[in-house]
């Protein structure tokens, strides 16, 4: 089974600590969005994940060590746009690599993806642009098919069109595995880019881990509340839940709320009040709750 367990995990460089006591479990079969700030450490955990970097602290997959563990490694990819690939190969013989690589490559998939996003076998990687380095990547995590895909910044540098078809290709990808067998997890910036595909996400700040949370506890946990600045201030004052964001423009109020446990809380507050409630939508609860802590 693919479950990621990870107990008290550090990762050092000198004396700047990139991932501080990681514990947490990811399960299997779902896609997860990792979310933090620049610099949170989510490339690290990602590399930490796959195997490619000693940390300290435990990093198990399915209860087996991850690190120098080949049978376990054979089932990981991590693919993204910083992944090096050595810079002289032809995107063609990388190409060729990788099926020899990962027993479940799939060379009709990984043809069909490098032409639809125009990569031009003979080009050699390091001559590639910001956004084509990307989408290399991402054809290897998706061609790869492995159980476990870890997509660091799949759409970094992407233009719209490309966005669109590799917001698409992913979509079908996780159809396709309708056992839920397999488990990704993406990197993002950009959570409006992938709405719809995720299941869970998983908050990163100065190498910690801060929440592993279903999409839909995220979404019903989190409301925005909007009406007049006096009829807000009455709302916040029945109200126990924190306040995510609050803005305030020409007398009228907008607060996000965080509800925790007790979801009916803001709705008996409100009653009565001329105030909107309403769910917030991903991206914003997203961005409210990823936002670093002073
Ligand atoms: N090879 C390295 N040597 C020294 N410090 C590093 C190295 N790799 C990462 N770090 C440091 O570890 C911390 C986490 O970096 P990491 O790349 O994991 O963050 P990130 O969340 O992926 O950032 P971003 O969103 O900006 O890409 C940062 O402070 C970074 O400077």
């Amino acid at each position: 089974m693919g479950t990621f367990s990870l107990r008290d995990v550090h990762k050092r460089y000198g004396t700047s600590l990139a991932l501080d006591g990681v514990t947490c479990y990811i399960p299997q079969g779902r896609v997860h969005g990792l979310v933090g700030p620049n610099g949170a450490g989510k490339t690290t955990l990602l590399r930490a994940l796959a195997g490619q970097i000693p940390v300290e602290g435990e990093v198990r997959l399915g209860g087996e060590p991850v690190r120098d563990n080949q049978p376990v490694l054979d089932r990981i990819i991590l693919a993204g746009a910083d992944v090096p690939y050595p810079g002289q190969m032809k995107v063609g013989t990388l190409l060729d690599l990788a099926a020899a690589r990962w027993g479940t490559w799939d060379s009709a998939y990984a043809r069909r993806l490098q032409h639809i996003f125009r990569l031009d076998l003979a080009a050699r990687f390091d001559g590639l642009s910001r956004g084509q380095k990307t989408l290399m990547g991402v054809v290897m995590g998706l061609a790869a098919r492995s159980e476990v895909t870890l997509l660091d910044e799949p759409y970094l540098g992407l233009d719209v069109q490309n966005r669109d078809i590799l917001y698409r290709e992913l979509l079908d990808e996780i159809d396709r595995d309708a056992e839920g067998a397999r488990t990704f997890i993406i990197s993002t910036h950009q959570v409006e880019d992938a709405t719809l595909l995720l299941d869970s996400v998983i908050f990163i700040d100065d190498g910690r881990i801060t929440e592993v949370i279903d999409v839909d506890e995220l979404v019903s946990s989190t409301v925005v509340a909007t009406g007049t600045t006096s009829a807000v201030e009455e709302l916040l004052a029945g109200v126990t839940c924190s306040v995510l964001r609050d803005e305030s423009v020409a007398g009228s109020r907008r607060i996000v709320l965080d509800l925790g446990s007790d979801t009916s809380e803001v709705l008996r507050a409100a009653d009565g009040l001329d105030v909107q409630i309403r769910n917030a939508d991903l991206p914003e609860t997203v961005l409210v709750r990823g936002r670093r802590h002073e």
